[in-house]
């Protein structure tokens, strides 16, 4: 960056000019004492000069939304967290889920992944001292299938009623959700680009859900018709960048929706983590899983695509072919990585109501 596109005091200008420093690079290289010395101006002057740089160049840029936000966050005192309406799960998630940023919810077919979407929904219209964000949220899904989430909606409905009778009295919970219907990576990308935007600067939405993220990935990204990785890499940071994008201009949550590809070997647990030394954490996690039988499961869109979000949540169910779990409405819900909590797990199961945590959280080792 040239430094005559930063607003300085003349004599500063005047002092970089005869010194012939042209660019940033001339600058951030020395230390004040040096600069001092170079440029021959006072340390107040210099201290001026490297904050106006710094400023500069420090503007916020989509990856680091969530830090900014997070001082933002504790600089204004504002709601963190965004509660489930299930006081064990979110003392699993660590509070709820991020108010800001991109959360994915991950995990196999029936895991219950929209069931959490939909309570979501729903609490996120509850008042802020309640854990709620104070507004309605937009449902963007891929399946077609709205009239089944309004149902399963209206049924869960009822029991927050219940629940937070006097808070909920007046408030109409099914009229506060959006849900629209993306049927392919064209819809979807005008959707996020025009629609969104406009819906949300319009009306009081605090919580966006896209069910699933990998869905239209799948199908317009695969080998047949000669897309290649990188191409679906590319559009996949756009897509985290412009998800970020929309998550601090309109400062709510972003909860993604993704699915899970079968792990065959131990091979492909180093194709999807990478390098094993830079993601010990996530190596070890899946490793362990696998030898052990029971994780043969890995977030689909790979890397790229982890590397994108904010935290993930998985949400896994037990196995109903073994003797004894036909029946078994058993699920782990476990908090795989955040910025703010370890990694921790613990159960669940889904009724009527909707989701219930059922042992307290426990560290995952
Ligand atoms: N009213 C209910 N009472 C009890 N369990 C229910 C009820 N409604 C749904 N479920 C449970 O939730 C499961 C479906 O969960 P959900 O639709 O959230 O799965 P999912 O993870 O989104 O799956 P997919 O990826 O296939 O969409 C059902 O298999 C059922 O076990």
């Amino acid at each position: 960056m040239e430094l005559k596109n930063i607003e300085l005091r003349p004599r500063i200008v005047d002092a970089l000019r005869y010194a012939n420093f042209e660019t940033v690079s001339d600058v951030i290289y020395h230390n004040e004492t040096e600069l001092s010395k170079i440029l021959n101006l006072s340390s107040k002057d210099i201290k001026e000069l490297v904050k106006c740089i710094a400023q500069e160049i420090i503007k916020p840029c989509p990856l680091i939304y969530p830090l900014t936000n997070a001082l933002k966050m504790l600089n204004s005192g504002e709601q963190c967290m965004l509660t489930t309406g299930d006081d064990i799960i979110d003392k699993i998630l660590g509070g709820g889920i991020m108010s800001r940023g991109i959360t994915e919810i991950v995990g196999e077919s029936a895991a219950g992944k929209t069931q959490l979407c939909l309570q979501l929904c729903l609490t996120v219209q509850l008042k802020k001292e309640l854990g709620g964000l104070e507004g309605g949220a937009v449902y963007i899904s891929t399946e077609g299938n709205i009239q089944m989430l309004i149902k399963r909606t209206r049924q869960m409905t009822h029991a927050m009623k219940q629940r937070y009778d006097d808070h909920l009295k007046d408030v109409d919970l099914l009229d506060n959700i959006k849900y629209i219907t993306v049927p392919d990576l064209d819809t979807q990308y005008q959707v996020l680009h025009l629609q969104l935007p406009i819906l949300l600067s319009r009306s009081k939405i605090r919580l966006v859900i896209i069910d699933s993220i990998a869905a239209n990935f799948r199908v317009a990204y695969n080998s047949s018709n000669g897309s290649t990785l990188l191409q679906r890499s590319k559009e996949l940071c756009r897509l985290g960048t412009k998800l970020k994008e929309i998550s601090d201009h309109f400062q709510l949550p972003i909860v993604c929706v993704n699915q899970v590809s079968d792990l065959f070997s131990k091979n492909d647990i180093r194709e999807y983590i990478g390098n094993k030394d830079d993601n010990f954490w996530e190596y070890d996690y899946y490793q362990k899983q696998f030898l052990a039988g029971k994780g043969s499961k890995i977030p689909a869109l790979g890397l790229v695509w982890s590397n994108t979000i904010n935290s993930r949540i998985m949400l896994s169910r037990a196995d109903r072919t073994l003797v004894g779990n036909e029946d078994n409405n058993q699920r782990t819900i476990t908090l795989m990585m955040a910025p703010y909590a370890p990694r921790r797990w613990g159960e669940f199961y889904i009724d009527f109501e909707g989701i219930h945590g059922k042992t307290n959280e426990q560290l995952y080792y």
